[in-house]
């Protein structure tokens, strides 16, 4: 059906307004690039696997991430000023995509270390080893740790890591603070990194965005 509808469009009418990932996945360059075949099944599996991968996730970081946010005012009020700053008023009040350019600037969004959605993780090592704490590990292992608790250890956040205080994310120039990704495990580090952790920074950022104002 997506295949139909891109037909009957001019090249400028597809890019009008951003293109989806499914477009992109049937026009993609990359795709053919790596030698693979746009077929549906192709479009299938990947769709099936960002929906399965992408939705529960990004929900529940959504939901603990406004439930901080209205139980903390002063945070609100913050991240109204960073929106007020780095969004035209117009341009707020509309529902529509944002640039990157634009998201790049808002700091706030950039946190979920008390709330991480996929709370725990098993790995297996590939062959034996010794972990950095002195561990010995070997193939048959399964290797669980909880995100949820490193996310709240004083040893990795400091004496205030049960708060949220999202100002441990932002330097003092007003970037982001960008921490070792192993420090901050939330979309997982290193070649099998979170494939959607902009996706997920996006969504969030355009619904604070639309954040509706009582004043
Ligand atoms: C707040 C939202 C999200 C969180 C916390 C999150 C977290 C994670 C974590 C921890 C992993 C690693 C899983 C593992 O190796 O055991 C992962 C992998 C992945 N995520 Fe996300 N994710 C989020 C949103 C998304 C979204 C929106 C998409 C798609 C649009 C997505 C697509 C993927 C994919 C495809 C992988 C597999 C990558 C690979 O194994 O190479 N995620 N994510």
């Amino acid at each position: 059906m997506k295949r139909n509808q891109l037909l009957k469009k001019t090249k400028s009418e597809v890019e009008e307004g951003g293109i989806d990932l499914l477009t992109s996945y049937i026009n993609g360059e990359e795709t053919m690039q790596y030698g693979l075949e746009s077929d549906d099944k192709f479009l299938r599996d990947t769709i099936l696997n960002l929906m399965v991968a992408g939705r529960d996730t990004t929900s529940s970081g959504l939901t603990w991430f406004f439930w901080l946010v209205l139980t903390h005012p002063e945070v609100e009020a913050k991240i109204r000023e960073e929106l007020k700053a780095s969004i035209p008023q117009e341009a707020a009040e509309k529902s529509r995509l944002f640039n990157v350019e634009e998201l790049s600037k808002l700091h706030y969004v950039k946190h979920l270390s008390l709330y991480p959605p996929v709370p725990f993780q098993h790995k297996a090592p590939v062959k034996r080893d010794i972990l950095p704490s002195g561990h010995h590990v070997h193939p048959k292992m399964k290797i669980l740790f909880s995100l949820y608790a490193m996310g709240r250890m004083e040893s990795i956040w400091g004496k205030d890591c049960l708060e949220f205080r999202p100002e441990r994310w932002i330097s003092e120039r007003g970037t982001v603070k960008h921490e070792p990704s192993y420090k901050f495990l939330a979309f997982n580090a290193g070649p099998r990194t979170c494939l959607g952790k902009e996706v997920a920074f996006t969504v969030k950022a355009t619904s604070l965005v639309q954040l509706p104002n009582d004043n």
